[in-house]
């Protein structure tokens, strides 16, 4: 059963907003700083440790090696490798459109100005796999990766409870393109790519999904490396018009609550008898689920409905809580998308479940959650490039503008500054 919140009652908003936006945790900060301390300082040996503590498994060596990715890849069902082939094919379609090129102006005669587009030397790809595998967010994060030009692909996701790497991850490292993989997980595996350690070249960049502890670390080690954003527990919200199918709206609610108890899903509805058939289809439908007990905990924690008068009052309360997904159940989906402002994604119509993005369709499941879609964008091949401008003056334009520098860097008092203009003038 949703919780269910009036529109109006504008404090239980903000406290539902604020309840998902909220600072991560003083304790978890406490324990992730000590842990990235002790990687920092004591490398590869507070990497074991902590893989025993958290992971359950006393691993010698972290670094998988060739043999062991292929001996696991070829482990991998093959329709399974045949769907992944082809959302791979998806991603690349959409992700090669997002390419970015540099530019050159000639202002004038003698003045260049320019902009280079330039790939990152080296990308950590976080892969969660604590409460689940996540092969799918292999592709979505090394695919973009690969597009921009990135040649050190380096991948860290925790080890089995066996200390092995599941066969699917490896099949999609393979097809994606990753260039080095570890079993290490959590903050521990976060301090490594961040600073390095005997096993571990650190990385410019850390990308990637992950639980609290992940979302922590990465928040901590940025300034050292660069980070993509913080994409926590998965979030839903649907808004569903009179005519959206009740069993849809609770299935495709389920489908992120499944991922994690701190995961949310909200149903925006204009319709209070669609409402009542959903809450009746989530008791049906949560009954059957494996994961029934992570449902149950995440529906507890953050699930709720809200009964709006119209469908813009229903986007007016998706863009304050600005979803990582949201589901436009509506007969007219392309009408109201363009009153959408702040969502990670968007899913148009009865028929694209959240799953479709989720592995297959081709946009990015790397999304940004706790209402950080208001200035965070989904991950994609801007996430790997970085920008460098260039400026060219010849000798006839520093002749022509020198007086204006000189000016400038005197009335800032910095007359060295002044000088190197100086030295080039003939006068
Ligand atoms: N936003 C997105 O784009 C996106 C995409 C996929 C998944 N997700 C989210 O990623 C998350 C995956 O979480 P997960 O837990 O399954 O896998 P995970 O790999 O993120 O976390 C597992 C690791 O957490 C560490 N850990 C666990 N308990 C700890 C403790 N008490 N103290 C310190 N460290 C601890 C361990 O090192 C473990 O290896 C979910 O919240 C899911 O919703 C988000
Ligand atoms: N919904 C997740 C992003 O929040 C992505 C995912 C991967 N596998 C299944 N779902
Ligand atoms: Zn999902």
């Amino acid at each position: 059963m949703l919780r269910q919140i009036d529109p109006n009652d504008h404090e239980k908003l903000r406290e539902y907003l604020d309840s998902r936006s909220e600072d991560i945790s003083t304790e978890v900060i406490l324990k992730v700083t000590e842990i990235l301390h002790a990687v920092k300082k004591e490398k590869d040996a507070a990497i074991r440790r902590y893989t025993k503590q958290f992971d359950g498994i006393d691993l010698e060596d972290y670094r998988v090696r060739e043999e062991e990715i292929n001996e696991a890849a070829a482990q991998a069902d093959p329709k399974f490798v045949e769907s992944m082939r082809q959302a791979k094919a998806n991603i690349e379609y959409f992700h090669n459109a997002q390419k970015q090129h540099g530019y050159l102006l000639e202002k004038a005669k003698g003045i260049y100005l320019g902009q280079r587009v330039l790939p990152l030397d080296s990308v950590g790809i976080y892969v969660p796999g604590g409460r689940a595998q996540y092969p799918s967010s292999v592709l979505m994060n090394a695919i973009p990766a690969r597009i921009a030009g990135v040649k050190r692909i380096v991948m860290i996701t925790p080890p089995s409870k066996m200390g092995t790497l599941h066969p699917n991850i490896a099949a999609a490292a393979k097809l994606a393109g990753v260039t080095e993989i570890y079993k290490v997980g959590g903050a521990q595996g976060i301090a490594a790519l961040a600073y390095g350690t005997e096993t571990i070249a650190k990385v410019d960049k850390i990308v990637g999904p992950g639980n609290i502890f992940v979302a922590a670390a990465k928040k901590l080690v940025y300034g050292k490396v660069d980070i993509d954003m913080i994409a926590g527990p998965s979030e839903i919200l649907v808004i569903a018009d009179a005519d959206a199918n009740p069993a849809y709206v609770a299935a495709d609610l389920l489908s992120q609550a499944e991922h994690d108890p701190m995961a949310s899903a909200i149903l925006v509805t204009t319709s209070s008898k669609l409402l009542e058939n959903v809450n009746k289809e989530l008791v049906k439908q949560t009954a059957v689920l494996p994961k029934r007990e992570i449902v149950e905990q995440s529906l507890k924690n953050y699930g709720t409905a809200i009964c709006c008068a119209s469908l813009s009052a229903c986007v007016e309360i998706a863009n304050a809580i600005a979803p990582e997904h949201l589901e436009l159940m509506v007969k007219q989906p392309m009408q109201l998308l363009h009153e959408v402002r702040h969502a990670g994604s968007v899913f148009l119509g009865y028929y694209t479940c959240e799953s479709v993005g989720d592995y297959y369709g081709g946009t990015n499941h790397v999304l940004p959650t706790s209402g950080t879609a208001r200035f965070s964008s989904a991950l994609g091949v801007d996430s790997f490039i970085k920008k460098s401008s260039y400026l060219q003056y010849s000798e006839e334009a520093i002749q022509a503008y020198g007086d204006n520098i000189i000016c400038m860097a005197q009335q800032e008092d910095l007359d060295a500054h002044a000088n190197a203009v100086k030295v080039r003038l003939k006068k």
